[in-house]
């Protein structure tokens, strides 16, 4: 199965999951991921002229259709926001909402107890502001996110985001912290660093990898066994806006398989 299907797998698959008629204010995510996840949501929008039956994979459900125009839709950037506009649904903005009553995203690593690495669209803050004020935060994902501790897959370091005139004290104080590699991540067609949609900087941090399982800051600083301890200690230094850890905060995970099936992960 392609990448693209794959995508498409998941996103369809938390949405038929989990939105239901009853649902009201939806916080969409960033990435290429959450286009199908607003593909779904406005087939779902009529259900009988898209002729949708409940053929989920592994289920009979019955898919209920949604009521769109009484749906707000939170976005997590621009690109979603402009995805929400371009659909036509409702948009709502984060601050005008102290509760949302599900928001789907996608990420780019997720290990076995549903803590994820976010950010490879330096849309993190946004993203976890959204997730944060969630009942349910969910995420769906391509087969290559799926891991069983951070840094596996996503080599190129923690996305974070900063104010860009602290930036260079950020990157010492990083390198204090042990890490290994730091990049200020520069935009393409673009001469300098990427501008967040919050007018911030990100820098990517990568702490080092130690053999195939592990990654070591500093002798003391193990991270794939401790990231919200990692998380913590990045978020403290001056100058950091927010860091693209999202930890313990997913209900449930989505993945797209190679084989065409999907798998959930489920928080323990
Ligand atoms: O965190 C994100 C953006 O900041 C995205 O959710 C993450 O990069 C995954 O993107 P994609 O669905 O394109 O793989």
């Amino acid at each position: 199965m392609s990448l693209t299907d794959s995508k498409r797998l998941a996103a369809y698959k938390a949405v038929d999951t989990h939105l239901n008629s009853a649902t009201r204010i939806i916080g969409i995510g960033s990435g290429s991921t959450v286009v199908f996840v607003v593909e779904r949501i406005v087939q779902r929008g009529n259900v009988k002229k898209n002729k949708l039956d409940g053929k989920n994979e592994n289920s009979n459900q019955v898919l209920e259709e949604l009521d769109l125009a009484q749906c707000v839709f939170v976005p997590t950037s621009f690109q979603s926001r402009q995805l929400i506009i371009d659909n036509g649904l409702n948009l709502g903005e984060i601050d005008q909402y102290q509760e949302i009553d599900i928001t789907i995203d996608g990420a780019d690593e997720v290990d076995e107890n549903l803590n994820a690495i976010k950010g490879g669209g330096a849309c993190h803050l946004r993203e976890k502001v959204v997730a944060e004020s969630s009942k349910k935060f969910i995420i769906a994902a391509d087969y290559t996110k799926k891991s069983t501790v951070l840094g596996e897959k996503w080599i190129q370091g923690i996305p974070i985001e900063v104010i860009p005139f602290c930036y260079s004290l950020v990157l010492n104080s990083l390198r204090l912290l042990g890490c290994q590699n730091l990049n200020l991540r520069m935009g393409k067609n673009k001469a300098g660093p990427i501008i967040t949609d919050n007018g911030n900087f990100v820098i990517d941090a990568y702490f080092g990898k130690l053999d195939g399982q592990q990654f070591l800051g500093s002798d003391k600083f193990m991270f794939i066994n401790s990231p919200s301890e990692v998380l913590k200690r990045i978020k403290l230094l001056t100058g950091v806006v927010e860091v693209g850890l999202f930890v313990g905060m997913a209900e449930i995970a989505y993945f797209g398989e190679d084989d065409g099936h999907s798998v959930s992960i489920l928080k323990k």
